[in-house]
């Protein structure tokens, strides 16, 4: 998906809610269990509940590596699943010396090799732009670099000093030049909505990939304030406070319930 086509999703959606299908197999109600892959029949039932509030679904990898091979088969009819107009995003945080990212690149770009064809990738940014380039050979295909995320964590590197400037700040400075907001999307939590300001005027026009609402408690109009721009420029990704809003036969309503809400906080700021 292209940045115009991702852009007009957004406002004919009025949305631009990220769903995270962060499923946990020992989250899924009983009712699911005895289904022949009850990952796959809960994402179905979460899609289809959410699908026209939503302009994207980041499955995170870990999630489905964990299961092993029966994993990677939920990832794959998962991918499937999702409409067309719909973006997705393999929450992978992948990044390695330039020839082992080339087949991170092949596994998630080139459905020949492991059978999916996500629009884009999670990527590690520290090990260089080396790490970083085979993602971006892939036309048509984006890279979302972390930039300063949203865990506690973040702190011990992200914000380190380094030339009057913190290390995010030199992270998506030194990355705009491997690539242009057609291709390349930054991460940034919603838990750091007091450095979006900053991180807009570095990157005025490239979309950012906002976790952290909703169970890490960041907020949506502080993020959305911040960090939105005429063409949108956000994805606000929120996987647990949807998916597990219910944990009954409920599930389904309950995520679109809160799915919903959030699109119409959003709709409010577009
Ligand atoms: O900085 C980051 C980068 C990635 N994530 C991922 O986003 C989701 C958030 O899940 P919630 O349940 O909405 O908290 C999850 O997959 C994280 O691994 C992030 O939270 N922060």
């Amino acid at each position: 998906m292209t940045h115009n086509e991702l852009t007009q999703q957004i406002f004919s959606k009025q949305s631009y809610l990220c769903v995270g299908l962060d499923t946990d197999p020992r989250k899924i109600p009983h009712s699911l269990q005895n289904e022949p892959d009850p990952v796959f029949a809960f994402n179905r039932q979460i899609i289809d509940a959410t699908a026209d509030l939503a302009v994207a679904y980041k499955p995170n990898i870990a999630f489905y590596e964990a299961q092993g091979p029966r994993g990677w088969e939920s990832l794959q009819k998962t991918l499937d699943y999702i409409p067309a107009n719909c973006f997705t995003i393999a929450d992978a945080k992948r990044g390695d010396i330039g020839n082992t990212s080339g087949l991170y690149a092949r596994t998630f770009f080139d459905p020949s090799a492991a059978g999916l064809d996500f629009d884009s990738v999670t990527v590690a940014p520290y090990m260089g732009h080396d790490s970083v380039t085979p993602f971006l050979e892939y036309a048509g295909k984006w890279v979302i670099l972390l930039a300063l995320t949203s865990n506690p964590g973040s702190a011990d590197f992200q914000r380190q000093p380094i030339n009057e400037q913190e290390l995010f700040e030199v992270v998506i400075e030194t990355a705009k030049t491997w690539a242009g907001p057609d291709q390349l999307m930054f991460v940034v939590g919603a838990t750091q909505a007091d450095e979006l300001s900053r991180i807009r005027e570095l990157a005025p026009d490239h979309f950012l990939l906002v976790p952290g609402v909703g169970a890490q408690g960041g907020s949506l109009a502080d993020v959305s304030k911040r960090g939105l721009t005429p063409n949108g420029g956000l994805l606000v990704n929120a996987s647990r406070s949807i998916l597990y809003a219910s944990g009954g036969t409920d599930f389904a309503e309950k995520a679109r319930a809160e799915a919903q809400a959030l699109q119409q906080e959003m709709a409010s700021y577009l």
